[in-house]
């Protein structure tokens, strides 16, 4: 291996301790707690996984955290009602609805429901315009994690030509604006590109979230390139044995094969414990940006984009 394995664990953990000094600022000097509201509908297991940590995590920066758990079968106007109330409860700063949701629900409809302003996701219509123009917003927290991870990997990141894989809302669309705003010339690919691995092969930063396990290989990645893997792919590993139920036992691995490429990279991040820490670091980060920007309070620096 020639790469620099990208810690994103360790940096989600100095991440944690910027928003808990800032907290502790907005306690003494004004008298304000941050508040979190995290909403889940349903029982998806990935999704309580990561709601706990959500809970877990905002009360150990000394942020209060609310937790809004709904029967999978939730109505759209009982979970735009529970929307409505904590838009209007000057206690929650930040407003989060796990996704997926089940299949009834209409994303779009619910995600423009929160205030902007509370919109720590920042998946809202209008940060999403917000952003897209250069304007202050919320930032999504996946990809502002990676710029964080990629400024502190490279420093400047203007000039360098980025590829990033994957279009979606959530990660691929905001992560190409975010790069754009630091000057670097993006490129969108995606799984109908044409030689996906000759336009990854010309990038001095691959971002890769795309959803396929260990798509990217070594062989397409220039030499010294940086490559941020975004994937979470759960994989038969039966070279692991067997569940008591008889089950094959599983792994995590991202969508970039991290063996073949750390031997031709200059830095990658592994998965797990590369990007995924830094996606509740940054919802963090954003709570307390959200609640100084409520508050007219001064900002913490570094905690954004
Ligand atoms: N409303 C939102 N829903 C979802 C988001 C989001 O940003 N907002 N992102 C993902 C899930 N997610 C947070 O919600 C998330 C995913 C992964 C991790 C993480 O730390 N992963 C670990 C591995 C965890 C494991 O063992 O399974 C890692 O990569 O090291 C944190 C948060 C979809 N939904």
């Amino acid at each position: 291996m020639t790469a620099t394995r990208i810690d994103g664990k360790a940096f989600a953990a100095t991440v944690r301790e910027k928003v808990a000094t800032h907290v502790t600022r907005l306690k003494e000097s004004h008298s304000i707690t941050p508040g979190l509201a995290v909403v889940l509908v349903g029982e998806d297991p990935a999704s309580q996984v990561y709601v706990r940590a959500k809970g877990k995590q905002t009360v150990e920066v000394g942020m209060n955290s609310f937790e809004h758990k709904l029967e999978a079968d939730t109505s759209q106007a009982d979970l735009l009602a529970l929307i409505d109330q904590l838009n209007s409860d000057p206690s929650v700063h930040g407003i989060l609805v796990q996704l997926p949701l089940p299949a009834h629900l209409d994303e779009a409809l619910v995600i423009n429901a929160i205030d902007p302003a509370k919109d720590v996701d920042g998946f809202h219509i209008s940060n999403v315009g917000l952003l897209g123009t250069g304007q202050k917003s919320m930032v999504p927290c996946t990809p502002l994690g990676c710029l964080m991870l990629l400024r502190d990997q490279l420093g400047s990141l203007s000039g360098k030509s980025a590829v990033v894989i994957g279009r979606s809302n959530i990660v691929g669309k905001p992560m190409a604006q975010l790069l754009l705003g630091d000057s670097c010339t993006v490129t969108i690919a995606h799984s109908r590109t044409q030689d996906l691995a000759a336009v990854v092969a010309q990038a001095d930063i691959v971002v890769a979230a795309v959803g396929r396990p260990e798509m990217v290989k070594g062989d397409w990645i220039k030499p010294g390139a940086t490559v941020i893997d975004v994937g979470i792919n759960r994989i038969d590993a039966p070279e692991r044995g067997t569940n008591e139920d008889g089950t094959t036992k599983t792994r995590l691995v991202g969508d970039v094969d991290f063996a073949s490429v750390a031997a031709v990279a200059g830095g990658v991040t592994p998965v797990p414990g590369g990007v995924g820490p830094m996606t509740i670091a940054c919802l963090l980060a954003n709570t307390v940006t959200a609640c100084c920007r409520a508050h007219d309070v001064a900002e913490p620096e570094g905690l954004t984009a």
